[in-house]
């Protein structure tokens, strides 16, 4: 899975200088979808969160409002008992699923239209073998965003990855983990070279988050226009994993599902700082469903 330092530079050399394409407002109309008047909760997709371990929950619960808050019809978080109240305090519209019980999560998620996994998941043992379990479950028809630990643990165990629709949102240092491609060396053209060696073939998308998040997908890629350090606290990640999550579970373009959510986290988050030093993560969330009215077409 991990690239050579003399592959990146023979694919960076291989490869022309590309100019990666700005994501802008526009990738809003042309997602956000006004909704029929002949729809139910099923309509907007089955989405399950896999993460949180006892020091983690934090994470798992953003990522849960995330996903509610962008509007998916139908949440179940899986995550340690210890979460189940707190997620509960904030947001009831979530469903519980213990994930020790990994005969009932493997179960629950044959249900599903798309499943997050790694948010606050933790690297240990437990946490690679709920990874593992996932993989073998999920069918081609699924889409699964890996995030956080969970991308830690594919690269630490140069895990096999399944047959299904892929999103991987990794910070940095998790892509370096995930590609080879060291901090100090991204930047558009390493990064299209490594995912075009690593992942295109697959049909993947990457977002490669920063200050200016790159995405990677099969179709070409893009770079968001917006986003601020306000954003910089833990969490927002976690936060942005779960939009994507409850984007692509409920709009039919899974590409344009994806470029929308990375915008739309970013371009809330431009608006709460004009008046705000920081800005948190669960604001954001609680802001998605006014920010996807002004923005529906
Ligand atoms: N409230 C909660 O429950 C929260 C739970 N969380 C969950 O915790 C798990 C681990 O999360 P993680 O990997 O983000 O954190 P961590 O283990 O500190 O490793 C980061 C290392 O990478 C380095 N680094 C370099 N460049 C970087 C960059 N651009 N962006 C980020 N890092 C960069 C960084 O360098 P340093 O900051 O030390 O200079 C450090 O050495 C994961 O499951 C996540 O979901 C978090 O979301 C927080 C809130
Ligand atoms: N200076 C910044 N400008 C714009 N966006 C930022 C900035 N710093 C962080 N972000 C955003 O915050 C998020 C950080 O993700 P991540 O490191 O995975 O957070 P966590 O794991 O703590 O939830 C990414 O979406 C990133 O684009
Ligand atoms: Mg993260």
């Amino acid at each position: 899975m991990i690239l050579a330092q003399s592959q990146i530079l023979q694919c960076y050399n291989n490869f022309e200088v590309n100019e990666m394409k700005p994501i802008t407002k526009k990738i809003l109309q042309d997602t956000i979808r006004i909704r029929p008047t002949q729809s139910f909760k099923g309509t907007y997709g089955k989405i399950a969160l896999i993460g949180g371990n006892q020091n983690f929950g934090g994470a798992i619960i953003m990522s849960s409002l995330g996903a509610v808050y962008a509007g998916v019809g139908l949440t179940t978080t899986i995550t340690d008992s210890s979460n189940q109240s707190s997620l509960h305090n904030w947001v009831p519209e979530a469903m519980y699923l213990d994930y020790h019980d990994e005969p009932a999560v493997k179960a629950l998620i044959a249900n599903m239209d798309v499943i997050n996994i790694g948010s606050g998941l933790g690297t240990d043992e437990k946490s690679l073998s709920l990874l593992k379990t996932v993989f073998a479950s999920v069918s081609p028809t699924q889409i699964l965003v890996v995030d956080g630990s969970a991308i830690d643990l594919i690269a630490s165990n140069n895990l096999s990855l399944p047959k299904t629709k892929l999103i991987f949102t990794p910070h940095q240092m998790e892509w370096q983990k995930l590609s080879g491609v060291k901090i100090k060396d991204q930047n558009e053209n390493t990064n299209l070279a490594a995912y075009n060696n690593l992942f295109k073939q697959q049909g993947s998308i990457v977002v490669v988050k920063s200050h200016r998040t790159q995405v990677l997908t099969p179709t070409g890629s893009f770079v968001n226009t917006v986003g601020t350090p306000a954003q910089a606290t833990g969490g927002m990640g976690d936060t942005l994993a779960g939009i994507i999550g409850g984007f692509v579970a409920q709009f039919e373009n899974t590409e344009n599902a994806v470029l929308a959510a990375v915008y739309t986290h970013s371009a809330i988050a431009d608006e709460l700082a004009k008046k705000q030093y920081v800005v948190l993560p669960h604001q954001i969330s609680e802001a998605l469903p006014q920010f996807m009215k002004k923005n529906e077409a």
